[in-house]
């Protein structure tokens, strides 16, 4: 007699937003290819983007089972306002959540033998954990950041925030010398809105900690290569980083837009080591003069481009002229495919806003980033970049806040120049490939990890 074992099904849930989709998604195919059932949980808003924005005929994609929840909320309006998408994470979806666990584990079809959740999204845990299920948190950014975050109490009880996350001084916080420094202006929850929002995201935080803690694995997207100090000091945190799903299976899945592939064939075109390709994530948002003085930069550098432009912010207008000077040399996007760009032999640096996955991919590409942060865990992330692995520069604003052009072509120039700068770079992206390649650390906990959800 044979006995049939059913499938391992894993429950994939990611906060909504695209920085935390698309690394979700490397994982489930890694997954997927292991022979294990996936069911991944949008948004309804975001479910629908994706669908739209993949590409056809993708066989490991489609074995991906794509479902729905609403969040709740009216319009993309709404979704947009401060607070409002976190809020609705919190108030709606942990209910549908559970509907839809019950409805899979009451049906017919395979059950769901563990919850994988974004660390960001504790109640998920929670709620594997009163169902019975077996459970793991995936942590989108830095091994840093969360130890930053299991800080905290220290952080409260050694007078350096009140018990709402307020700083209760401007200092830098550098946990070892080979670990990132950040200010306590720019602590996670400090730079991404008012005062309310900053009370919301610190108490959601200090909770998802709490309910990270009752996981089995504490997964991040990260290495032993990357951050051997940040790893030791919190040996709860399991690497299995960086996950690159472009390099194994030739595509990246989870985009929210179609990506624009006709610019890979203009970079065929382009001299090696020559292009400069500027991308600011899902949500950098930029005044009116700051863009301008952007493209001045840009154009003044005399250096080809390519510049990832979202619909919303080509509304910003371009200096008068600016399309017709650099058409020969300068290619705008909607929404690039940003991995393939960065394996690309005709990108020379990125100037990013260091995005946890943007700088993984960059530094595992050899590609030198010029940091231009602009909220959350991205300034420390630059940290890391310029000042620990020193493979990048700052851009760095005037008194007014402004990254002026004059600093954005000096930075350009001294970064095409600087010989030590680009060899630390390709040095350093052998490095991080050791730890993904055979018998490297993070390639030996995923496949543990594998075995677990298998066993
Ligand atoms: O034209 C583009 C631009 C981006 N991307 C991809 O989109 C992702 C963007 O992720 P990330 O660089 O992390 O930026 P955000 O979307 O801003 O990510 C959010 O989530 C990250 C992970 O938690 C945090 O580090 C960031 O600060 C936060 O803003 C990356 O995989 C890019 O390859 C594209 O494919 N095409």
């Amino acid at each position: 007699m044979t006995i049939m074992m059913a499938r391992p099904h894993v429950m994939v849930v990611p906060y909504p937003a695209q920085g935390h989709v698309i690394p979700l998604m490397d994982l489930s195919l890694i997954l997927v290819k292991q022979g294990i059932k996936i069911t991944f949980v949008n948004t309804k808003e975001n479910h629908d983007r994706i669908k739209s924005a993949l590409p056809c005929g993708d066989g490991l994609l489609s074995q991906i089972y794509l479902v729905w929840i609403s969040d709740g909320l009216e319009s993309s309006e709404e979704r947009k306002k401060p607070g409002k998408s976190s809020g609705a994470v919190l108030k709606v979806m942990p209910e549908k959540v559970e509907e839809l666990i019950e409805c899979i584990n009451g049906s017919e079809s395979e059950k769901i033998t563990c919850v994988l959740a974004d660390q960001s999204i504790g109640w998920a845990l929670d709620l594997a954990e009163k169902k019975g299920i077996r459970r793991a948190a995936f942590c989108p950014a830095s091994a840093a950041q969360l130890v930053l975050g299991l800080s905290i109490p220290k952080f409260i009880h050694n007078g350096i925030i009140d018990k709402d996350g307020t700083p209760l001084e401007k200092k830098g916080i550098q946990l070892s010398p080979t670990m990132p420094s950040v200010s306590t202006e720019k602590l996670v929850w400090v730079c991404v809105g008012n005062k309310t929002i900053q009370r919301h995201i610190f108490q959601l935080m200090v909770k998802n900690i709490e309910s990270m803690k009752k996981t089995e694995w504490l997964l991040c997207n990260s290495s032993h290569e990357l951050e051997s100090e940040a790893i030791t000091m919190a040996p709860e945190i399991i690497p299995i980083g960086p996950l690159l799903s472009c390099d194994q299976f030739g595509h990246s899945a989870g985009n929210f837009w179609p990506q624009d592939l006709s610019c890979l064939k203009w970079l065929d075109q382009q001299s090696p080591n020559s292009v400069i390709y500027v991308a600011f994530g899902s949500f950098t948002k930029f005044s009116p003069p700051q863009f301008q003085e952007l493209c001045f930069a840009l154009e003044l550098s005399n250096r080809p481009f390519l510049w990832v432009v979202q619909p919303e912010e080509s509304k910003l207008a371009y200096p008068e002229g600016f399309v017709e000077r650099v058409v020969e040399r300068g290619r705008v996007v909607g929404w690039s495919p940003q991995k393939k760009i960065l394996i690309h032999p005709s990108v020379a640096c990125f100037i990013s806003h260091c995005g946890w996955n943007s700088t993984l991919e960059s530094v595992s590409n050899g590609i030198p980033v010029l940091c231009w942060p602009y909220f959350a865990d991205q300034f420390l992330n630059k940290s890391y970049v310029c000042d620990i692995w020193k493979v990048g520069l700052g851009l760095e604003p005037n008194e007014s806040g402004m990254i002026t052009q004059g600093e954005i072509q000096s930075k350009i120039h001294q970064i095409f120049i600087d010989e030590q700068l680009k060899s630390r770079a390709r040095d350093f992206k052998e490095k991080i490939h050791i730890g993904t390649g055979q018998g490297g650390l993070s390639n030996k906990n995923l496949d543990s990890f594998i075995s677990w959800i298998k066993s």
